[in-house]
């Protein structure tokens, strides 16, 4: 076996790119003697649920990285081509979890199962090309081609013979959607995960630390069935544009791998990134994660004119988080920057969707919300009539709070919620929560129900507060710290258009919709397992857990 000059990367040096910007390997010791002996078998998993977005260049950027470590030997075109009918013996396989994607709380329905996981399959390709990988040095498997299998179902069902479920529970926290009601199929999916490790013949899994749990429930597992434990390599949670974690879909935030030029450069301005500050800044890590690992001669150019400094030319990446820090490199010129570089990575992509059957494709996999009628509002991405994005949820600071001269039970509050005036609100907590709790505090209102009059007085907005039943206890929600009266306040995930002017009592849209709110065992709230935030992090309350909201 040959290696040419430019690939012919010795041990040490491959570690050293396969580790680079990750956050953890398990698994090293593992790792460095497999480099020794041969080319990692690596694979990184995707469930085929929401769309795609910019986030995805990060493992995108990673697989790049395993390619290049994976030796690259010159083959002879006809030994390539042979490997290429065969299918095996590519090193980096990447696997498009359509399978996951339904059991994942039916994230994605059955009927749209296929064509979501044509959609990831067309999109991650072009992402593929535009970074430059060449698609034919990797191998794309469909999870439902092999899990089907007899072989692979029986050891689904040994598996659920020795699986705990508190185990099973515990691996899926972190991926898998948690809802009131867990379902049995959120507690098989860890279980595929690992097999998959299993009937991929691999030797590693790749994926985020989101994944950690389910990859320490791999290694626990997969030696009782007789098979070896895999390495797992795991990239960090990359903030988001917004400052959190980029699984979000604050919709001012994320960037969809098809919007245009122009709503790439604005949405990178909106971005959260203050001057001087590099704590949970999304467009430096994108320099670091995505920019600096792709660019071919290993450079970041922020342009600048000349009064402001001339350009600024970066190489590495702790040299540009430094002089970001000592302002010396401003928002005003980095964001631009940033948008400039991704938009020469989202251009080919662009392109590649720009036919009329790529279209057909992605209203196949997404219909529009009016094309089709969920049962109810449980599925994502407004699939369905009934959606949390209608509802006009903010911040508001109460700024007086009065027992109701006429009812003992009742408060009546004086709220600012960021407009002219402040509104009255009356809310039956007066026997519950201590008046001194309310007074001054910040909470979380819903805004566009009717208004009401209770016992005379007009209530113009609704506290939400987190309650348990036994014994009786309410806690008001309350918003990341930081937070400022008027702040918009969404679902994860649904932060699409405008809410509704009024809710319509007759439809019964905050009665519906708020069956599925919950203060989860963190004390986190979420509508049918997606958290309520606002731009600044999560929504909580101060000490229930799993308990609903009213
Ligand atoms: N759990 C992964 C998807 C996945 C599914 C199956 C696998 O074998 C690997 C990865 C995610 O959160 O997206």
């Amino acid at each position: 076996m040959t290696t040419n000059a430019e690939n012919g990367f010795s041990p040490e040096e491959k570690l050293r790119l396969i580790k680079r910007n990750l956050q953890e390997v398990l698994g090293e010791a593992e790792l460095k003697k497999i480099l020794q002996e041969k080319d990692l078998k690596v694979y990184w998993g995707t469930a085929t649920t929401g769309r795609p977005h910019i986030a995805y260049f990060v493992p995108m950027a990673k697989i790049a990285d395993l390619l290049r470590a994976d030796c690259e030997e010159v083959l002879g075109e006809a030994e390539l081509k042979k490997i290429l009918l065969e299918g095996k013996d590519l090193k980096v396989t990447i696997l498009f979890a359509d399978l996951h994607a339904y059991l994942d709380n039916m994230k994605a329905p059955w009927e749209l199962l296929q064509h979501r996981a044509t959609y990831y399959e067309c999109l991650i390709k072009a992402m593929l090309e535009s970074i430059g990988v060449p698609l034919e040095k990797l191998k794309f498997v469909k999870g439902t081609d092999f899990q089907l299998s007899r072989e692979y179902t029986l050891d689904v069902y040994k598996l659920t013979s020795l699986v705990t479920e508190h185990d099973a529970k515990k691996a899926g926290a972190e991926v898998v959607k948690q809802v009131e009601h867990p379902l049995l199929s959120g507690m098989i999916y860890p279980l595929l995960q690992a097999l998959d490790e299993q009937h991929l013949s691999v030797d590693a899994q790749f994926g985020g630390v989101d994944q950690r749990k389910i990859f320490t429930f791999a290694e626990k597992y997969l030696p009782q069935l007789g098979y070896k434990k895999r390495i797992h390599l795991m990239n960090p949670m990359v903030p988001g544009l917004t400052g959190d974690k980029m699984s979000s879909s604050d919709d001012s935030s994320k960037i969809d791998l098809l919007d245009s030029e122009a709503q790439v450069k604005k949405k990178v301005k909106g971005a959260f990134c203050e001057e001087g500050n590099i704590s949970n800044n999304g467009v430096l890590a994108f320099v670091k994660y995505v920019i600096l690992p792709l660019s071919q001669n290993h450079e970041f150019v922020v342009q600048r004119s000349d009064d402001h400094g001339g350009d600024a030319v970066f190489t590495d990446f702790d040299a540009l988080e430094k002089a970001f820090e000592d302002k010396l490199v401003h928002p005003g010129d980095l964001k631009p920057a940033v948008a400039k570089c991704l938009n020469i990575l989202l251009e080919p992509v662009r392109r590649k969707f720009d036919t009329p059957e790529m279209k057909k494709l992605v209203s196949q996999a997404y219909p529009p919300p009016s094309k089709k009628k969920g049962p109810k509002g449980g599925a994502a991405g407004g699939e369905s009539e009934l959606s949390p994005s209608m509802l006009d949820l903010r911040v508001g600071r109460i700024n007086d709070v009065k027992v109701h001269a006429e009812a003992s039970a009742l408060y009546v509050q004086e709220v600012n919620l960021g407009e002219e005036k402040p509104r009255t609100v009356v809310s039956g907590l007066a026997q519950v929560v201590p008046l001194d709790d309310l007074k001054g505090r910040l909470g979380v209102f819903l805004c566009n129900l009717k208004p009401r009059t209770i016992q005379g007085t007009p209530s113009q907005a609704m506290l939400l507060c987190a309650a348990q039943e036994e014994p009786a206890k309410f806690e008001p929600l309350g918003p990341p710290e930081g937070s400022a009266p008027g702040d918009r306040v969404y679902i994860d995930d649904y932060a699409v258009g405008e809410p509704e002017a009024e809710l319509k009592p007759k439809k019964k849209i905050w009665e519906k919709l708020q069956v599925d709110l919950v203060a989860n065992g963190d004390s986190i709230v979420e509508w049918s397992g997606h958290q309520m935030k606002t731009k600044l992090g999560p929504v909580t309350c101060r000490s229930l857990k799993n308990v609903s909201i009213k």
